[in-house]
Formats: C-alpha cells, structure tokens, sequence
C-alpha cells in the first residue's frame, strides 16, 4: 500500500504541536521514543523525525512528501517549496535588533554594521531590497548574545514574546517577516500521494475549524429571542428549539473564539440565561 511520507520536527518547538494536529486529525502513530521514523496505525502515513533545518532539502530531495516546518525556514532555505496550509502555531517572528542603548533612526543605520544571525538568506535578501551593506556573522544558536560579547553589532533573529531580546539588552527594530507552522509539500510527490495529501488537508482544515470555533447553547425567553438571535452567527443559522417550560426557548450555535467574550456579554444584556460553551472536536463545513 502507498504511503505519504511526512517529516515532523525532531524535538524542540514545533514537535509537540505537530504531532497533537496529527492526533486531532485522527492519525495514531506508534511512538517510540528514540525512533526515527514511525508508522501510523490507521492512515497511509510515515512519520520521519528531523531536525527542522534539514526539512528544506528533504522535501527537494522527495525523500519525504510533506512536512510541518516553520514557515521562516521555508524562506530561508526553501523558497522553492509550496505551503499548502498554515497551521497556526509556533507564531513568531524573525527581526533585526540592536543594543538597547544605540539610537535607530532607520534600516540604513545598519549600514556596515556586523550582523549575527542563523538565517543569511533572510537578512541579505532583506538588505538587498533596501540597498544597505552589512557584514554577516553566521551562528546557529544563542545568537542574541552576540553584541554583548563584541561579536556583532546587531543580531537577525526569532522574536516571540521579546524575552530574549529583553534579558540581553536588545530591542527589536524591524521585523522582516512573520512566521507559523506549514504544511510544506515535495515538488517531487507523486499523484497517487497527492490523493493522500488532499485527504490529510481536508481533515487539518476541520480541526482548524474547529479550534477556532466554540459551540454554545444558552436559554432565552420568547419575548427577548429576537434580540438574543440578533446576536448570533451560526454555520448557516443559530438552532432554536422550544424548553418545556412555556414561553422560554433554547438557542444553540456556533460563536468565532476570537470575538466569544464580548458575544457572551452582550448575549446576558439582551437576555440569555444558563449559557454553556463546549469545545468543538472537529468541524466540516
Ligand atoms: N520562541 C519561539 N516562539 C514561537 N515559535 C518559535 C520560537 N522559536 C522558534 N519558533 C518556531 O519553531 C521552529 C523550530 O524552532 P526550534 O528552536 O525548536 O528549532 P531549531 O533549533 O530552529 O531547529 P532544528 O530542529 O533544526 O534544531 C522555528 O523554525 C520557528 O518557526
Ligand atoms: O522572544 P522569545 O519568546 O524570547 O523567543 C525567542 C527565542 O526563542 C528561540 O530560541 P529557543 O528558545 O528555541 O532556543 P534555541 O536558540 O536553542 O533554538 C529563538 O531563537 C529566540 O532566541
Ligand atoms: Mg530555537
């Protein structure tokens, strides 16, 4: 039987997630520890674990058809390589920063100057394009230590919550670009793993459907349900149906996780009581 071939991340940031969407996908893999490569149970699906920054030239290479991979890898190291789907974890992004205490005005202060960093392409493609020269340092880890050990001046990096910018003395100055998890695809995959692929996607889509959604059912009197419906999208429309105490109605629906605390609030002004909000598993539109 044909199997699709996708490459996860080893261990660190992006192995956890990845392999929670493979299980809400509802994909089982046998997991040993230390293994490299695992089977899943009860999908055509091969699990191979590597190290995020040799993803790019798997895929190239066809020795693996898919992978999770952070988009800023893709950037840096395989622009030739498609994204079929965003995944929305592991948000970050890649940014240039100087030491606190020196005074930016703009991207042509960095004119010149050394910068430190694991990601060569993204800097100088960046530079290019705004027509300043900078000499690069090329680290693969802690790089934000760099201008305190004279090492560079400013540092290209991953920016997340800003910590590590913060506890070595840096600020961010410009963000080159924005990052998630991927799905990635080999320009090599056959057609018959392509077949694969679409089912893997339409499964991801449901549960990234799903974790953006809540599903919520709350009782409302007839004379406020006007008001309360007012309220409320749905798939297609809000469901209602009569409680056996008269005149009062159940409402359920389906409520973006983005905007449920202010629909909440404003569904008890209008008049909803006993609101319940339950997490949706998976969710095909
Ligand atoms: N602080 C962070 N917050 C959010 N996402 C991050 C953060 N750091 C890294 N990432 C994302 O997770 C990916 C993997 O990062 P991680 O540090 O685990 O691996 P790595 O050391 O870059 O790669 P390798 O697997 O090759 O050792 C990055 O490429 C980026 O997309
Ligand atoms: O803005 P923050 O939330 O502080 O995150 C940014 C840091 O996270 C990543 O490092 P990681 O912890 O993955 O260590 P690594 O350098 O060993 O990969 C990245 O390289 C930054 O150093
Ligand atoms: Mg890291």
């Amino acid at each position: 039987m044909t199997k699709i071939r996708i490459a996860i991340q080893k261990s660190g940031r992006l192995n956890e997630d990845s392999l929670s969407m493979l299980k809400d996908c509802g994909i089982s893999i046998d997991n040993g520890k230390d293994q490299l490569k695992a089977n899943a149970r009860n999908f055509p699906l091969e699990v191979f674990y590597l190290r995020n920054g040799d993803i790019p030239q798997y895929l190239r290479d066809g020795v693996v058809d898919i992978a999770i991979i952070g988009e800023n890898v893709l950037i840096e190291k395989g622009e030739d390589i498609d994204v079929v789907e965003k995944l929305g974890f592991s948000k970050c992004k890649v940014s240039l920063a100087v030491p606190k205490a020196m005074k930016y005005g703009s991207i042509n202060d960095f004119e010149g100057k050394r910068i430190a960093t694991s990601y060569p392409n993204t800097v100088r493609n960046y530079l290019n394009e705004k027509g300043v020269k900078a000499e690069l340092h090329i680290i693969n880890g802690s790089v934000e230590i760099a201008p305190n050990i004279g090492l560079a001046d400013a540092i290209c990096d991953i920016v997340s919550s800003g910590s590590t910018l913060f506890k070595n003395n840096l600020k961010e100055v410009e963000v080159m670009l924005k990052s998630e998890a991927v799905l990635a695809v080999s320009p090599k995959i056959s057609e018959e793993r392509k077949k694969i692929l679409k089912k893997i996607q339409f499964r991801i889509k449901s549960v990234l459907q799903a974790r953006q959604s809540k599903y919520v059912l709350m009782n409302a009197p007839n004379d406020k349900l006007d008001a309360v419906l007012r309220l409320l999208p749905g798939m297609r429309s809000p469901t209602v149906l009569p409680l056996a105490e008269e005149g009062w109605s159940s409402v359920h629906t389906v409520i973006n996780r983005d905007t449920f605390w202010e629909v909440i609030d404003e569904l008890k002004q209008a008049g909803a009581e006993g609101i319940l909000v339950c997490p949706i598993e998976k969710m095909v539109l």
